[in-house]
């Protein structure tokens, strides 16, 4: 996320408001705030979650884990993992601490989070399961020794099976997966634009209501 062509991308905002995807989608509540933001997503972004989750084998589900992420938590995130890297890396300058922390989080000004854009999310099974995806959600760079990277090497074959599986449902529903987070994908947001050549993102950073 710290590549300038992401800031680059221009936001042609299209105004679609943010649904709350509780009812229509296997919602877990490890990230569940009083406000419920974490629920919301852009309706473009459901609907193509909605597709997503039809086109996986029979007794798998997507367990929806977090979508909308109002801009000043999104900001907690990055200072916080920012303020890690920089406590074990002393010797590093600034810019180099801020390069590294938005690979796993992004800067508010750009988050696909804080767009509705972006959700995080892993499969299920039949008896609601997790499958083994490698590393939990949201495991950072440091302490999965790089499991987290969506094609890492150190995988097992099971764990490279389930991923594809994720893969290639949501590939195929029109979302983009961050290469850093097996489970971060998006759709409509300036990276999304970026990755697929589009002038414009369909989505920019706004409040919840
Ligand atoms: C914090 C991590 N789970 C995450 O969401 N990272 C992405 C890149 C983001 O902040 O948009
Ligand atoms: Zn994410």
């Amino acid at each position: 996320m710290s590549d300038p062509r992401v800031a680059a991308i221009p936001v042609a905002e299209c105004g679609e408001p943010l649904i709350d995807v509780r009812g229509t989608l296997l919602v877990d509540d490890r990230r569940a705030d009083t406000a419920g933001s974490y629920a919301h997503l852009r309706r473009g972004v459901l609907d193509r979650l909605v597709h997503a989750q039809s086109l996986l084998p029979d007794g798998l589900r997507l367990l929806y884990v977090e979508g909308y992420r109002p801009p000043d938590l999104q900001r907690r995130y990055f200072e916080e993992y920012a303020g890690e890297l920089r406590a074990a890396n002393p010797a590093w300058p600034d810019d180099q601490v801020l390069e590294a922390a938005s690979r796993y989080v992004s800067p508010p000004e750009i988050a696909p989070h804080s767009a509705g854009a972006a959700v995080d999310l892993t499969l299920v099974d039949a008896d609601g399961t997790e499958l083994d995806m490698g590393t939990r959600v949201n495991a950072n760079p440091e302490e999965s020794n790089g499991a987290c990277y969506t094609d890492a090497a150190s995988i097992s074959p099971q764990v490279r099976t389930n991923r594809a599986l994720l893969t290639s449902a949501l590939s195929t529903a029109g979302l983009i997966n961050y290469g850093t987070e097996w489970w971060h994908w998006s759709y409509g947001d300036r990276y999304w634009a970026l990755m697929t050549n589009q002038p414009t993102a369909l989505y920019g950073p706004r409040a919840l209501r």
